[in-house]
């Protein structure tokens, strides 16, 4: 088994609705996201997925909440802009770009900060 992981981040504005404290004002992050494929085999060149393929599809994503007001993105206009919300709008947008024979999306890391954050592994009966 192998888990084969990117790493990028995205910056973004938001703020949390109904927050009891000051992140219910307009703020921002730099968050960083780990995107992890595992792979039970390797293809002919040895890769369970090639960096190069796994980048560019988290790019695609990535590039739709880059540089946004995320309380004005149709993902997060009722859904609070949470970062496990961001991890699953990744999760969900990136699952069937990399679901293949070979390899499947095991999970996704949101951090705000090196000390804190989450990671997705899907939804329960994934
Ligand atoms: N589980 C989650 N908790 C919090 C989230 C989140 O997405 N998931 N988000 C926030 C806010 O975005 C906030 O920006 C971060 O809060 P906080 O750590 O309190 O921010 P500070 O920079 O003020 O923290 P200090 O470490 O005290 O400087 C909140 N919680
Ligand atoms: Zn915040």
């Amino acid at each position: 088994m192998y888990d084969i992981f990117v790493k990028t981040h995205f910056a973004g504005a938001h703020h949390l609705r109904d927050y009891p404290g000051d992140c219910e004002k307009p703020h921002g992050h730099n968050w960083k996201v780990k995107v992890t494929v595992r792979a039970a085999k390797l293809d002919h060149l040895g890769m369970g997925i090639d960096f190069t393929i796994l980048k560019k599809h988290v790019k695609e994503v990535i590039d739709t909440i880059d540089h946004c007001d995320l309380n004005e993105h149709e993902a997060f206009r009722v859904l609070n802009p949470s970062s496990e919300h961001i991890a699953q709008y990744l999760f969900e947008n990136l699952a069937d770009k990399l679901c293949h024979e070979r390899y499947f999306l095991y999970s996704i890391e949101v951090s705000e900060t090196d000390n804190q954050g989450l990671i997705y592994f899907g939804p329960e009966n994934n």
